[in-house]
């Protein structure tokens, strides 16, 4: 698999998606920082990493959205696929590439711990090696990770099987415990957990090892 992942300043999981794309699927990605002249060509997959791009100054994700690689993303007509974890939802929903927006936890904290997802659709290209309805624990680190969404689009979402991972213990507020979603065409995805934070045994668990195998399989 050919992937790139997009540094910012600030972003700070960049390292652990790296070692996670790499020991899953066998290649390692391109780092691209994000002022850089051209994505590589042939690209199957556009990670966007969490952290802090630009300080989180002004909205979360938002000076991620407006430089140069995700407004190129966004133009893009290609069939390869994005995926944003934690700051990188953030971003892809300030790029307006996914619906809704991520706003300050319900509780006003920080939230940093394990919780536990359900997977809602196993038919995506980042959630096929999972069962529907299997219960996965991932980590959590987020201010921002409160999905927010007009009721149309929560509908629309649901009716059309976009919301893949949900919260079985809501930890941020988001409406319909809605952790992770994927666009229209279903080749996006954003999830504010970090499964890439819980890939091996070492880590304490392995359950987001799935996204990235999914990925994996989705190519073949
Ligand atoms: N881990 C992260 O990506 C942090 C996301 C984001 N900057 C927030 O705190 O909401």
């Amino acid at each position: 698999m050919k992937a790139a992942v997009i540094v910012f300043p600030g972003s700070n999981c960049d390292r652990d998606l790296a070692v996670a794309l790499e020991r899953i699927t066998g290649s390692a990605p391109r780092m691209v920082w994000h002022g850089d002249a051209a994505l590589p060509d042939g690209l199957d997959l556009i990670a966007v990493p969490g952290g802090f791009s630009y300080g989180d100054y002004l909205r979360s994700g938002h000076g991620g959205a407006v430089a140069d690689h995700a407004r190129r993303a966004r133009r893009s007509r290609t069939r390869r696929r994005g995926a944003g974890v934690c700051n990188g939802f953030q971003v892809l929903t300030e790029a307006g590439l996914l619906p809704g927006a991520l706003m300050r936890n319900a509780g006003l904290k920080f939230v940093c711990r394990d919780v536990h997802l359900t997977v809602e659709n196993a038919d995506t290209a980042f959630t096929s090696a999972y069962v529907r309805g299997q219960a996965i624990r991932i980590p959590v680190a987020h201010h921002d990770g409160n999905y927010f969404a007009d009721e149309a689009t929560l509908n629309r979402l649901e009716g059309d099987g976009r919301v893949v991972f949900r919260y079985r213990d809501n930890p941020n507020g988001s409406q319909r415990d809605i952790a992770g979603i994927i666009n229209e065409t279903g080749n996006v995805l954003g999830l504010m957990p970090h499964p890439e934070r819980l890939c091996e045994p070492a880590q304490g668990g392995s359950d987001g090892r799935g996204l990235f195998e999914s990925l994996l399989k989705s190519l073949h």
